[in-house]
């Protein structure tokens, strides 16, 4: 087997009293596209600046090729590209944007002709926009920019935080598209993080999931933040948001957040014996990249979740469906 990518070992990143990522320990492959999903504040920007070298752990050790290595350190300077959440466009034109990484290295070869490549790879045209400044762009557009001044430096690895965050259908499709293109080339590796389940598991080999600055190695398809609240007749413990209730076991802390593995959710029959369930609304349905099976995801009480089921057993958007679950599935993060 192919030794990964990076290791991290132990690795931690404090703000002052908040620990961002609290002894992570983790490896990504190379040639290939891993999703980092999780909740605000779970840590994921803060792993992508690590993982980009952007920042230093406090504790612990980042391995790039086996090797620990630091920001600025030469094995990985304009190999790892980073893409942050709001990426910065210069009030310059969007030639001047695309090309302004190849200017920085003194790189003059073909330079037009990587700006129009750069651009046809994020569909956008370069006779209708190299010449375009920053305010003549939408958001989407702005977006795409910044990512052709990314995939113009050809990086080994391309690293993307919330690359679809409020961008319109079209330029998640778009965005999509060019990543899959830049990673299905050789030697090339991909991680990026977003807030769309769906989208990131369409784009990604592999998703590995964050709770409070850990990886929770099992992925979670419903999560239930407190107040939990014990219903005086029936003595069962449950979660609700006013448009239903999600019965839970006894919660050991009141910030405890229960967590239900997707593999251990049901749709479309009752519950049996030690089994909890409610109603929930199917809202969107999406293959998965490279496997046979596909994704649900449906509100349910209020709460979003996910679950996987067979491609041809996929239900309707906007149909109700019972969710059931084992209640010893329940986990406390
Ligand atoms: N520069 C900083 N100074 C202080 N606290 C920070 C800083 N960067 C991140 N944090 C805190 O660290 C924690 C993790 O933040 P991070 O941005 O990595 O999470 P995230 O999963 O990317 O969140 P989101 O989904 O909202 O982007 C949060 O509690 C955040 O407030």
């Amino acid at each position: 087997m192919q030794a990964p990518l990076y290791q991290l070992e132990g690795v931690s990143r404090c703000y002052g009293a908040t620990r961002a990522l609290d002894r992570c320990s983790l490896s990504v492959p190379s040639g290939r596209v891993t999703g980092i999903a999780g909740p605000n504040g779970s840590g994921k920007s803060t792993l992508l600046s690590l993982l980009a070298f952007v920042e230093r752990p406090d504790e612990g050790r980042v391995l790039f090729q086996g090797q620990e290595e630091h920001p600025f350190s030469p094995a990985v300077r304009h190999r790892v590209t980073l893409m942050p959440q709001t990426p910065f466009l210069l009030d310059r034109s969007v030639f001047d944007n695309v090309s302004y990484g190849l200017a920085v290295k003194k790189d003059r070869t073909d330079v037009a002709g990587r700006v129009r490549r750069a651009l046809t790879r994020v569909g956008l045209d370069f006779d209708a926009f190299s010449g375009r400044r920053r305010n003549e762009l939408s958001g989407g557009e702005a977006q795409r920019v910044a990512l052709a001044a990314r995939l113009i430096l050809d990086p080994e690895v391309l690293i993307l935080d919330e690359p679809t965050a409020s961008v319109d259908a079209a330029s998640s499709f778009l965005i999509h598209q060019a990543i899959l293109a830049f990673a299905a080339l050789p030697g090339k590796t991909v991680i990026l993080t977003s807030h769309d389940a769906a989208w990131l598991d369409s784009v990604s080999d592999e998703v590995l999931f964050f709770f409070r600055g850990r990886r929770v190695t099992e992925k979670m398809g419903l999560m239930l933040f407190g107040p939990f609240a014990k219903d005086p007749a029936s003595g069962m413990w449950a979660a609700g948001t006013g448009q239903g209730t999600i019965v839970v076991p006894e919660p050991p802390s009141a910030d405890a957040v229960a967590a239900v593995p997707e593999r251990c959710l049901r749709m479309g029959r009752e519950e049996g014996a030690h089994e909890a369930g409610f109603d929930a609304e199917v809202r969107e349905t999406a293959l998965q990249k490279g496997r046979t099976g596909a994704r649900v995801i449906l509100t349910g009480a209020g709460f979003p979740l996910t679950l996987s089921c067979p491609a041809n057993q996929l239900p309707e958007p906007g149909r109700t469906v019972r969710v059931s679950y084992p209640l010893d599935s329940v986990q406390w993060l």
